[in-house]
């Protein structure tokens, strides 16, 4: 495939993005300008996609004073276009003679973007020739108004700061081992990190060692602390609520837990079974709405990962930036204060309940659990340092954990919190 061919694919991953409101995976799961694609071509492709998403609100702002007119009233694919272009000379060490006559070239053979190609040409050209110094600017710049001053005002702004920061680059890639951190780290290349998480240097999921043996799946590090806190004894039963796709699952299961799995979406328990198959691990599955399902008896332990706005992990899913609103995101703690006191009727008295979401926003996080401990079921059982290595800096003053990134910290944002039922 030529040079236009790859940037155009990238322009329609962008194009399917921000226009139609898809996932990235997703995007390059429908593409078919990308599906033609192969080996190197699709991750180059891949690569100025993720570079444009990671930064747009800064490209956005950059390629403003170039236009005639302003980018929302653009075509589609010659936004895209541009976008991807200034993605190539600003962002990536891509020739410039080839960032721009391969994406000139690609719109040439796209008949709804053939007739901007002069327009494009002439932008392109002069945002080489212009080009922005983005390490002078906030890295908050690379966020829309409305996500920027939502951390600004319930983080402050050192801590958006740090989030924004964590997004510039390549998020690392880490493995979650089945019984044996080191052996997985020699087979794959990686280092073991204090709380046990393998980081790995970055490559095909499937080609490194011990993938189909089943021996580790792909997990953040952050990710792990929710069932290392569960610390389920073996042969305990278990309640895994909004299980799937199930890395935490596949956790409580290796340590021995009896675990049941319950989730709502029947694609994402198709995951999780064909993760367990993999990994050889057992667990019941339940297809069920966890707000109405209940066990046959309460248990003494229940992890529950709510779903959430997923602001926590901005840096591996970028376009979760422009494709969320902040009405979507305003409907998640009525979801999530429901789901905290349907776990608690499925907790016996003095049982233990993690709570967790990959948000950094108290309206999802400390808020649904302090308003649940108002209500006398639950209280907290502080996170102490000694259980959670490398993660000792990240225990709020009430004794939960907010893993927001921080240096040597290069994990996802995960709220979590861990409860006990009361008498009540
Ligand atoms: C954050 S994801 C869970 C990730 C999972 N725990 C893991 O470690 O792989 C949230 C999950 O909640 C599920 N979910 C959302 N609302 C639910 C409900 N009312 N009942 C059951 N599952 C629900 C979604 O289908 C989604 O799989």
């Amino acid at each position: 495939m030529s040079g236009a061919d790859i940037r155009r694919a990238a322009a329609d991953l962008l194009t399917l993005t921000l226009d139609s409101r898809r996932t990235l995976d997703d995007a390059m799961e429908t593409s078919q300008v990308f599906g033609r694609l192969e080996g190197s071509d699709r991750g180059f492709a891949r690569a100025i996609a993720s570079a444009a998403l990671r930064e747009l609100g800064r490209l956005d702002g950059a390629l403003a004073p170039l236009l005639s007119r302003p980018l929302p009233a653009v075509t589609a694919p010659i936004r895209a276009l541009l976008r991807t272009g200034a993605a190539q000379l600003w962002l990536m060490d891509t020739p410039p003679h080839a960032a721009v006559g391969e994406t000139v070239e690609a719109a040439k053979s796209w008949p709804e973007a053939r007739s901007g190609g002069a327009f494009l040409n002439a932008v392109l050209r002069r945002a080489d020739r212009e080009r922005p110094d983005f390490s002078q600017q906030s890295p908050l710049d690379i966020w829309p108004d409305w996500l920027r001053t939502c951390f600004v005002s319930s983080l402050g702004s050192e801590a958006a700061e740090a989030l924004a920061s964590s997004q510039l680059t390549e998020p690392v890639l880490y493995l979650t081992a089945k019984s044996d951190p080191a052996a997985v780290a020699a087979a794959t290349g990686g280092d073991v990190m204090p709380g046990g998480a393998v980081r790995v240097p970055g490559g095909a999921i499937e080609a490194k060692e011990g993938y189909a043996e089943g021996d580790w799946w792909v997990q953040d590090a952050a990710a792990m602390l929710p069932a290392q806190l569960l610390a389920p004894a073996a042969g305990e039963a278990v309640i895994d609520l909004c299980a799937a796709p199930g890395g935490k699952t596949l956790q409580l299961a290796a340590a021995g837990a009896h675990v049941t799995a319950v989730d709502r979406s029947a694609p994402r328990l198709r995951l999780l079974e064909e993760n367990l198959a993999r990994t050889g691990l057992e667990a019941r599955i339940v297809s069920a709405n966890a707000e109405t399902w209940r066990p046959d008896a309460p248990v003494s332990k229940i992890l529950l990962d709510a779903p959430c706005s997923a602001l926590g992990t901005l840096r591996r899913h970028p376009e979760g930036a422009h494709i969320r609103r902040e009405a979507d995101i305003a409907r998640f703690p009525a979801v999530q204060a429901r789901l905290l006191a349907a776990a608690t009727d499925m907790l016996q008295p003095g049982g233990t309940l993690v709570y967790c979401v990959c948000t950094p926003l108290p309206a999802e996080g400390s808020e649904i659990v302090d308003a649940a401990i108002a209500e006398g079921r639950l209280e907290r059982r502080p996170v102490e340092a000694h259980e959670v290595p490398g993660f000792e800096a990240t225990i709020t003053k009430a004794g939960d954990l907010l893993t927001l990134p921080g240096p040597g910290r290069d994990h996802d944002t995960f709220y979590i919190a861990r409860l006990q039922r009361t008498e009540l």
